[in-house]
Parts: C-alpha cells; structure tokens; sequence
C-alpha cells in the first residue's frame, strides 16, 4: 500500500487518539479530583481522631494521678488500719492473758471464799445450835370461826422474836423459843430460817425439819404449802438445786428422792403407783444399820423435776376429814433428799440428807370426834408421837441409848435425828382459847426439845483413805508412763491405756489415787 492511501486511516486514527486523550485527561481529572477528596478526607478524618486520643492522652495523666492518690491513700489507710488492728489485736491478747491470770487467781480467791463462807455458815447454825426450835402461830381463819372459843389467847412480842405468851385460865403462861412466827408471817420468812440447814446438807451433813402440832394447825401448809403459795419441801428443793448450780465449776451432785408415809404404823411408798406398803428391815451386810427393801429412789436432774413428782406424792397420801380439820392428813409423810457430792479438784465425796417431815397431828381423841378406824388411827399417831418425845428426852438426857427403834417414825429418822446432825422443829399452834389445851401441850414439848444439845454436827466427807490429786498431762510422741514421776504415785493400768490411747499434743486429766 502506498504512503498516500494510508493518510486518511493515519488522521482518523490521530483523531481517534485525539478524543481518547481527552477522555483520558478527563478521566485523570476526575480521578485527581477524587483523590485530593481522599486525601483531604483523609486527613480529615486523622485529625479528629488523632484529636480525640490527643484529648484523651492528655486527660491520662490526671486520671493517673487520681488514682495514684487514691492508692495512696488506699496504702495508708491499710497501713492504718493494720497497725490498728495489730495494737488491737496485741492488747486484747495481752488482756485475755491477764484476764486468764486473773480468772485463775478469782477461781482460787472464790474457792477460799466459799469454805470460808462453809465455814462462818457452820459457825452460825452451831452458834444458833443444831437444834433449832421453832414455832408459828396459824392466823385464825374463816374456817375456824364456826368453834366455839373464839378468844385469841396467843400472842407474840413485836420486840422479841422468841417470845410467846399463852393466856390460859386466867394466868399468862411466857415460853421462849429459838423463834416465833406471827400470824401473818409469810411461807418466805419461814423458809429464810431454815435455808442454812438446806446449804449444810449440800455440804454433807444429815438434815431433819419437821413440823408438829395439833391436827389442823397448819403443819401441811408450813411443809407443803399450795401450788401458789408452796411451802418448805418445795423452797428447799428449789434452794438445793439453785446451789448446786452455783457449785457446778467445782462440784458435781447426784441428788435422789424417796417419799414414804406411816400409817397406823405400816410404811407405805409414796412414790410408787398405788403407794405400795413397804418394811422395814436390819441391812443383811453386817453393819447393824435399817433399810426398806423395795423403796423407790428417784434421781432427779432438777427442781422442775422433782416438781412433776410431787403430785403423785400428794396423791397417794392418806387423808380423812376430822371434826378439827376438814382434809386431815392422817399419816406421818417424810419426803428424803440425799445429795451425794463430788470435789472436782480433790475427788472427795460428800453423803448430805435432808428428811423433810410432816408429822400426822397430835391431838385429844374425844375432841377430833375419832371413833373406830379414826380412834385407831388417832392412837396409832399420838403412839409414834410419844416415840419421837421419848427419843428426845433420851437425847436431852444424854443417855447411852436412844430409842431409836420403838416406833417407825423414829426408825426412820435415825440417822438425821441425833448427835451429829443438824434438826429443825416448827411447832405448830392455833391462837384459839377452844384449843389452849393442845396450844400448852405442844409448846411444852417444844420446850422439852430446845433442852436438848446435839454437839457440834459432823460433815460426811469421804477422801476415799488416801488424797486423790488432779494432775494435767499432756501426750508427747512416744507415751510412757516416764513422763511423770512416779515416784510417789501409783498410776493404775486404766490410766496406761488412756495415755496409749490420746493423740499427740492431746490434754488429758486423771485423777491419781
Ligand atoms: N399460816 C397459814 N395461813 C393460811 N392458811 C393456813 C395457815 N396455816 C394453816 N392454814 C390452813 O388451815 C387449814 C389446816 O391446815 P393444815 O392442813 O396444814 O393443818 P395440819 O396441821 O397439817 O392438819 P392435820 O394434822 O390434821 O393434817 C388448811 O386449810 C390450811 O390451808
């Protein structure tokens, strides 16, 4: 082909090119335009954001700082409360080790205190001495103003409580007791003159309180009173197990009851169901001592306890309506406390009882209406009556032998009534004029019983014929029988095997005899 048919196709071709370079530039154009947008947006969009985190770089070291104060602060503070804690801590050791010396030295300062007190309270009823006799007037009642006699012939002294005078035919007759009861006196009072002889039987000694007089005078009500007004059996009991709980960090106590009553002199079990008749019999072990076979004894764990028992006692006890009093209690009924003690430090054991008797009533058969059954019941009771003056006559006397064993009452009540022991009478009497007679003849024998002098009581303390110590071991790692010196101690076989036994580091208390 030659130069000149290829011109034209050359020119469109340069057009061509021509128009595709100006779509080109345009293109570029835009794309320049597009760019610098991008660019512009990018740079944009860098700043704001390199803004914000500026701003928050810079906000950084304050919020650093604050929390670099507040731990600080948070520092010093549990330094604070650490060395707080620490002194704290130290003085409160300091103080439960002195308190810990001082406990032991309060226990050993109370143990003093109390067989001081032991030993000032047996000074006192010795001064006021073991035989204590006391009388209470009963106030004149509703009931007893249908009697003819209705003059008040008893009266007591507002200015000396031992005194009583009884106006009788015409003549005033002056008595003087350990203490007299006015007829307003409260079962409280009573009961305050007889808490030391319920303290002394804690302490191991053998108690007897009983209560005397004429049928309806109020012997019943002074011993057992009402549900509300209760009277010496249940304020002794409650007393007795109040103590024993003061005692509790240095003595245990077992505490039984038995309840019997006499009537017509045949003993019946007032503990048992349908009051079982008992006996009285020689002990087959050889020592010459009484026993009843068969005799329920109660251990009681409190006074609440003992408290649930008491109406079955009540119940089962023999009870008829006389001309003098309308529920006469025609038996003698002796409720029995034995309080077996236990030293915790010394192992010794004490042996305390308290009989508490309410005594039937002594009184002139024509005058209670009794005929029959009541005229033998009637001679049976003035019967064991007569027993108890003859056995306090013999006491009075200082006789060699006591008559112990001519009735059951006074069977009964031989190892608490006598020489050694502590004894409580509360002669019980009415104001009446119908009744002087009785009035005369009981404070006669209440008289006769002030007479009498028990000598000096005797605890019943047993150390078991040899000192038992308390001793305090601690296991080591290898147990034998080395780590204490057995030089002057005997360790039994039982203790052996409580050492082998313990773990190491182990506390263990034993008791060598
Ligand atoms: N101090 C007193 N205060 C109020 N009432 C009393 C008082 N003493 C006795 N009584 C009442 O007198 C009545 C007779 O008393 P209680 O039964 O105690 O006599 P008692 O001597 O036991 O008689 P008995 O020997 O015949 O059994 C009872 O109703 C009793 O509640």
């Amino acid at each position: 082909m030659s130069e000149h048919n290829l011109a034209p196709q050359i020119a469109a071709y340069e057009r061509e090119i021509g128009t595709l370079r100006e779509e080109l530039l345009k293109e570029i154009g835009h794309l320049e335009e597009k760019k610098e947008e991008a660019v512009k947006a990018a740079a944009n969009c860098s700043q704001e954001h390199l803004q914000t985190l500026q701003k928050r770089l810079s906000a950084l070291p304050s919020t650093l700082r604050t929390i670099k104060t507040d731990y600080a602060s948070l520092r010093s503070q549990v330094r604070n409360f650490s060395d707080f804690y620490g002194t704290a801590i130290k003085e409160i050791m300091a103080g439960i080790n002195e308190m810990s010396e001082a406990n032991k030295d309060l226990i050993e300062k109370y143990r003093k205190e109390v067989a001081l007190r032991r030993k000032y309270h047996e000074q006192l009823v010795e001064l006021k001495g073991n035989i204590r006799v006391l009388c209470r007037v009963k106030p004149v009642l509703k009931e007893d103003q249908h009697e003819e006699g209705q003059t008040v012939v008893v009266t007591t002294d507002p200015n000396n409580e031992s005194a009583l005078t009884v106006l009788s035919k015409g003549k005033a007759k002056n008595f003087e007791l350990d203490k007299v009861f006015h007829p307003q006196a409260t079962q409280e009072e009573v009961f305050q003159e007889i808490e030391p002889l319920i303290t002394s039987c804690i302490d191991g000694y053998h108690v007897c309180i009983f209560a005397y007089g004429q049928t309806g005078s109020g012997k019943t009500y002074t011993m057992e009173g009402s549900v509300e007004n209760p009277g010496i059996n249940q304020r002794a009991l409650k007393h007795l197990f109040n103590e024993i709980e003061e005692r509790k960090d240095m003595w245990t106590y077992t505490v039984s009851v038995s309840s019997v009553e006499i009537y017509n002199e045949v003993l019946r079990d007032l503990l048992s169901k349908d009051g079982e008749k008992l006996d009285i019999k020689i002990n087959p072990d050889g020592t010459g001592q009484l026993h009843v076979p068969g005799l329920r004894v109660m251990e009681v764990k409190s006074f609440q306890h003992i408290k649930k028992v008491s109406p079955r006692v009540s119940s089962n006890r023999i009870t008829f309506g006389t001309q003098m009093n309308q529920h006469s209690s025609r038996s003698h009924a002796l409720l029995t406390v034995t309080v077996l003690g236990t030293d915790l430090a010394s192992g010794a054991k004490t042996t305390g009882k308290l009989n508490l008797v309410d005594l039937a009533g002594s009184e002139r058969v024509w005058k209670s209406g009794a005929e029959g059954e009541r005229l033998k019941e009637a001679q049976n009771i003035n019967r064991s009556l007569l027993a108890l003056g003859d056995v306090i006559q013999a006491l009075k006397a200082h006789q060699t032998h006591i008559p112990f064993r001519n009735s059951r009452l006074t069977y009964l009540l031989q190892d608490s009534l006598g020489k050694g022991n502590k004894t409580a009478m509360v002669v019980q009497v009415s104001s009446l004029e119908s009744n002087v007679g009785e009035t005369l003849c009981s404070l006669k024998f209440a008289q006769r019983v002030c007479k009498v002098e028990l000598g000096p009581a005797a605890r019943k303390i047993e150390t078991g014929g040899h000192n038992e110590i308390g001793l305090h071991v601690k296991v080591s790692p290898t147990p034998t029988t080395t780590n204490i010196k057995t030089s002057s101690v005997t360790i039994s076989s039982k203790y052996h095997r409580k050492f082998s036994t313990g773990k190491t580091g182990d506390d263990i208390s034993v008791n060598l005899a």
